[in-house]
């Protein structure tokens, strides 16, 4: 079988595309979008997601704001600035850099966001209302990296309802809030959340019409672990070193030979990362509207 691609890139562009008329349409009523970073440490891969984040947003009109502490900052330090993005009018929405250097309480640095800048969708009181509002739409920031897969499927016509998604990984970006996402009565998926606990996941995997692979361990997902014909989606980001080019590349979840049994699959790289940064500036743009409703 030949698995048609889910293309991210293409996609993204897309998106970019049509936020770039709805920005300009916010410029004439005179709001600029403004996205903030806050930035801890010096992780080099944080750092070219946060480098990306504001290339995109040049891309697209809205301002760029940036809060970059050493590694050695102090929870004081990290919340000082989450209240200055808080207060600041320029900053429409924000995000913090995930993860925070080891002995951050991260729960209480994005306990701290203004709910109405919260550009990454991880505030309780969003991924409250996400939990609450199962059969009418959202008007509130959703997590970025879910929203960009389910966004991805359907504009690729991949029709959910009914379908049995199996999830791997329960991390907060991806795992926890993607079901509640997907078995949203729009969506009516049924959704199955697995993690390093679970008893039987290669049987489980198996009854999957959609695999959203997302525990970041390299190649977890084999070839005798796929429906035939099941869609693919590989969120997982693990490095290694190429030994042709002695480069550091990205590898996903999904094993290579795996893709031969699929209908659809997302590659990696080029599938939910570029989807995840158009998703951000998605929800930059509809904090934004949201100040004019
Ligand atoms: N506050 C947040 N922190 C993190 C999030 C998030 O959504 N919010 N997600 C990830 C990192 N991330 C964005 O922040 C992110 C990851 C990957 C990509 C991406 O485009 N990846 C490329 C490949 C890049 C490479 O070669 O290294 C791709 O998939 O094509 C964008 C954003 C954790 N932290």
């Amino acid at each position: 079988m030949v698995a048609a691609k889910l293309d991210g890139t293409a996609t993204a562009a897309t998106i970019k595309a049509e936020l770039r008329e709805r920005v300009a349409a916010l410029a004439e009523r005179g709001v600029v979008p403004g996205l903030g970073t806050l930035l801890v440490g010096d992780d080099p891969g944080s750092r070219w997601y946060v480098a990306g984040k504001h290339k995109d947003c040049a891309e697209v009109g809205i301002a760029s704001i940036r809060e970059d502490l050493p590694a050695d900052a102090t929870q004081e330090q990290i919340e000082a600035a989450v209240r200055r993005l808080n207060e600041d009018p320029a900053c429409t929405g924000y995000i913090v850099q995930l993860p925070l250097p080891k002995g951050i309480d991260t729960n209480r640095v994005l306990e701290l966001v203004d709910p109405a800048k919260d550009a990454d969708g991880l505030h309780p009181t969003n991924l409250g209302r996400l939990v609450l509002r199962v059969n009418e739409p959202i008007d509130s920031p959703l997590p970025c990296t879910p929203r960009g897969i389910v966004d991805l499927l359907l504009r690729h016509d991949v029709d959910l309802h009914g379908k049995h998604v199996v999830v791997l990984g329960r991390g907060v970006t991806v795992g926890r809030p993607i079901g509640l996402l997907l078995t949203r009565r729009a969506v009516n998926a049924t959704v199955t959340l697995t993690h390093t606990g679970t008893v039987g996941l290669a049987d489980l995997v198996r009854q999957a019409d959609v695999v959203v692979a997302a525990a970041g361990v390299k190649g977890i997902v084999t070839a005798d672990m796929v429906k035939p014909g099941a869609i693919l989606v590989d969120v997982g980001v693990s490095r290694e070193i190429d030994e042709e080019t002695g480069k550091s590349r990205v590898v996903g979840d999904v094993a290579p030979a795996a893709l031969d049994q699929a209908a659809w699959y997302s590659p990696n790289p080029g599938g939910v990362g570029p989807m995840t940064r158009a998703m951000l500036l998605t929800n930059v743009v509809e904090t934004a509207e949201r100040t004019l409703a």
